[in-house]
């Protein structure tokens, strides 16, 4: 649908670790920042494209969002298919399957506005981790044609462009030692990005958009989640990863930040002792029965442990092997019902490494032994059919590590588990 860049071509336009100021990674970084209705790319691609965008946006709003989600009526239609996972060793409540909406369209969450919109927020941060690529992500993702599929979803589209961020230096305060036992490499630069990714998360959640972040390593979305919570204090995270991003500096075997975003919002590290996180110190915690992990199988003996003295609902790979991805994911979206019954709004955290390395190969930590590629389009279109996702992060797409025809396919699929979270469907 009239791209004018090929994932190949934005990949080897795309900025490095310099921070870029000038030549082809400004000019293609440029391509991309779209705010509101006047941009220079839609100035540029008058395409059927940028007119359905500026149609979307001058439609009128009417009436009341149409609403989707049934608790009760579906609990009791469903109450035979119960499960309990706290005998499944899951923790949590007793759940109920939920089919109520196969085949029916996806609806807008009561809480963001009509006409529905998405607020495209790149965050193209790489510090939470030691591999260089990973701040191409965000613009793979967009090669591959993620607005026009959002547009044909009936998305308004508010593109905010890619965030820039600093690199370290050798002067950046550090943990002191005598404070922190551990390790969060780059904390001052990753914890000043994160700033900055909230500030924007927060912007668009306040303005009623779904919020969308193109990542990225997963450290940011501590950023990201932090301004959901802050906007939409509910909010239920599903937490789609092979990894349990649990860490803290002293439980980290490796000293990465994207293994330590979970860890931060919890509570289990003092932010004004890191460097770049004091401002964390006034951001809302994330309750632990907030939070379910789908797809885990690869996670550190302090995450383990993380897991079992807070209950969080996780299911595994091997929950996955045992239930199906099906019923994994009526459990998963049930054990984040409030006690009232009534469901949170929900943000979707999908680590493309979640998805097996045969599928997703083009990412920074692979383990074997993932979702497949329904698996993983399945886990998406069941949180969108929930009808209350208001955002949501993908993150770890590095096109460096596996260049070709893998870095390719690992950023289409990003891209289409995007828009099978959004709305897009079989039938
Ligand atoms: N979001 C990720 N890919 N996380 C990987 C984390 C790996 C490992 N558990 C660590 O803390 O270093």
């Amino acid at each position: 649908m009239g791209r004018t860049l090929t994932p190949v071509a934005a990949a080897s336009r795309a900025r490095t670790r310099v921070k870029p100021a000038v030549g082809a990674a400004a000019a293609a970084r440029r391509r991309w920042r779209v705010s509101g209705a006047v941009t220079d790319r839609t100035a540029l691609r008058k395409t059927p494209t940028a007119n359905k965008r500026e149609q979307a946006s001058t439609q009128p709003i009417t009436g009341e969002p149409p609403r989707r989600w049934r608790s009760t009526e579906a609990s009791a239609q469903h109450a035979k298919h119960g499960f309990n996972p706290e005998q499944m060793g899951m923790g949590g409540a007793v759940v109920h399957g939920n089919y109520d909406h196969l085949g029916e369209e996806v609806e807008v969450p009561p809480f963001l506005r009509v006409p529905k919109t998405a607020s495209i927020i790149g965050a193209p941060m790489s510090w939470g981790q030691p591999r260089a690529g990973t701040d191409q992500g965000s613009q793979i993702l967009r090669a591959c044609g993620l607005e026009d599929n959002l547009l044909a979803l009936e998305w308004r589209i508010d593109d905010k462009g890619d965030l820039e961020f600093d690199e370290p230096t050798r002067n950046d305060p550090a943990i002191d030692p005598t404070k922190v036992q551990g390790l969060a490499k780059n904390c001052f630069t990753v914890g000043k990005g994160l700033k900055k990714i909230h500030d924007r998360v927060y912007e668009a959640a306040k303005e009623k958009e779904f919020a969308l972040i193109l990542g990225g390593d997963h450290s940011l979305s501590a950023g990201s989640v932090s301004a959901i919570l802050r906007a939409r204090p509910d909010t239920g995270i599903i937490w789609v990863d092979a990894h349990g991003d649990l860490n803290t500096p002293e439980t980290s075997p490796s000293g990465n930040m994207h293994g330590m975003p979970l860890g931060l919002m919890l509570g289990l590290i003092d932010p004004t002792l890191l460097p770049g996180f004091e401002w964390f110190k006034d951001v809302p915690k994330l309750n632990p029965e907030q939070i379910v992990f789908v797809g885990l199988r690869d996670l550190d003996a302090g995450e383990r442990k993380i897991i079992r003295d807070h209950k969080i609902t996780a299911f595994s790979m091997h929950h996955v092997d045992r239930f199906g991805i099906g019923n994994v994911m009526d459990m998963a979206i049930e054990s984040l019902r409030k006690p009232d019954g009534s469901m949170r709004p929900l943000h979707l955290s999908y680590d493309i490494d979640a998805v097996d390395p045969e599928v997703a190969p083009s990412t920074g930590t692979v383990v074997r032994g993932g979702l497949n590629f329904r698996e993983a389009h399945y886990v998406a279109e069941a949180v969108g059919n929930t009808g209350m996702l208001g955002s949501m992060d993908l993150v770890e797409v590095n096109p460096k590590l596996a260049p070709g025809p893998e870095s390719e396919m690992t950023a289409a699929l990003g891209m289409a588990l995007i828009s099978s979270a959004m709305g897009a469907r079989i039938i």
